[in-house]
């Protein structure tokens, strides 16, 4: 599930990935990218049409029937916001909005109990704020989280089962000017396994068996 964002396009890649690694992705994608963003919206354009080469369907609305999606998809990500979503303008949208829609196709995915497939969020899960996390605690809670570059504060209220940290592109000047967190990674690997903590409630017991 794509977004109209950068996180978005990390949703495109992670199709493209998939594919060529044999899967059979799907790509929903929320809303095409804004083209007042003229780098952005270079990059998706051409992501597109690499997609489509690749048979990669593009979908621009979801079944309403959430059996549907779990019953054809064995896992679900979730590229549909990451740092630059705004939750004062979430909140304004009108209840039929598609991206509050997607938000809620993927909270509904999260409750499945029989049948259940699991959520990787990239970067942060879709509806958290970057800096307080899943604030009013109604958002998903996904099996798996890809932070990228470094994870954000409000992820340390993640509790899922896997954290990886990926994305080895910050340039050292721009890591001493903020003073960024990255943990070192070893050797050449591209991830890094983040420590969860999976908190031991009714619901995390039955979501994961613990
Ligand atoms: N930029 C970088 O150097 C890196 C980015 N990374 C990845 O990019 C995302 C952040 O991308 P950005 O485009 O800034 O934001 P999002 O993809 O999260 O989506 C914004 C998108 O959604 C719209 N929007 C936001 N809030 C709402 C809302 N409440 N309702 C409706 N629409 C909303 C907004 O207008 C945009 O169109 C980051 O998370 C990474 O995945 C990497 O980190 C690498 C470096």
């Amino acid at each position: 599930m794509c977004g109209s964002g950068t996180n978005g396009l990390y949703g495109m890649v992670t199709a493209r990935h998939l594919k060529l690694m044999g899967y059979d992705p799907t790509i929903f994608l929320v809303n095409e990218y804004n083209a007042s963003r003229p780098d952005g919206f270079k990059l998706f354009t051409q992501l597109k049409k690499q997609v489509l080469a690749f048979n990669i369907p593009i979908l621009s609305s979801l079944p309403s029937n959430i059996s549907h999606i779990t019953a054809t998809h064995s896992l679900i990500v979730d590229a549909v916001f990451g740092v630059g979503y705004d939750r004062f303008k979430y909140a304004a949208l009108p209840r039929n909005n598609k991206y509050r829609y997607a938000v809620n196709v993927l909270r509904q995915i999260n409750k499945v109990k029989v049948g259940r497939r699991p959520i990787v969020s990239i970067d942060l899960p879709s509806g958290w704020d970057t800096n307080i996390g899943n604030y009013e605690g109604h958002h998903i809670n996904p099996e798996m989280l890809v932070s990228l570059i470094a994870p954000k504060l409000g992820v340390v209220e993640f509790f899922g089962k896997y954290h990886y940290v990926a994305g080895n592109y910050l340039p050292s000047i721009l890591n001493e000017k903020y003073q960024v967190y990255v943990p070192r990674y070893n050797g050449s690997d591209c991830l890094i396994p983040i420590e969860t903590q999976v908190e031991e409630t009714t619901e995390t017991a039955e979501m994961y068996h613990v």
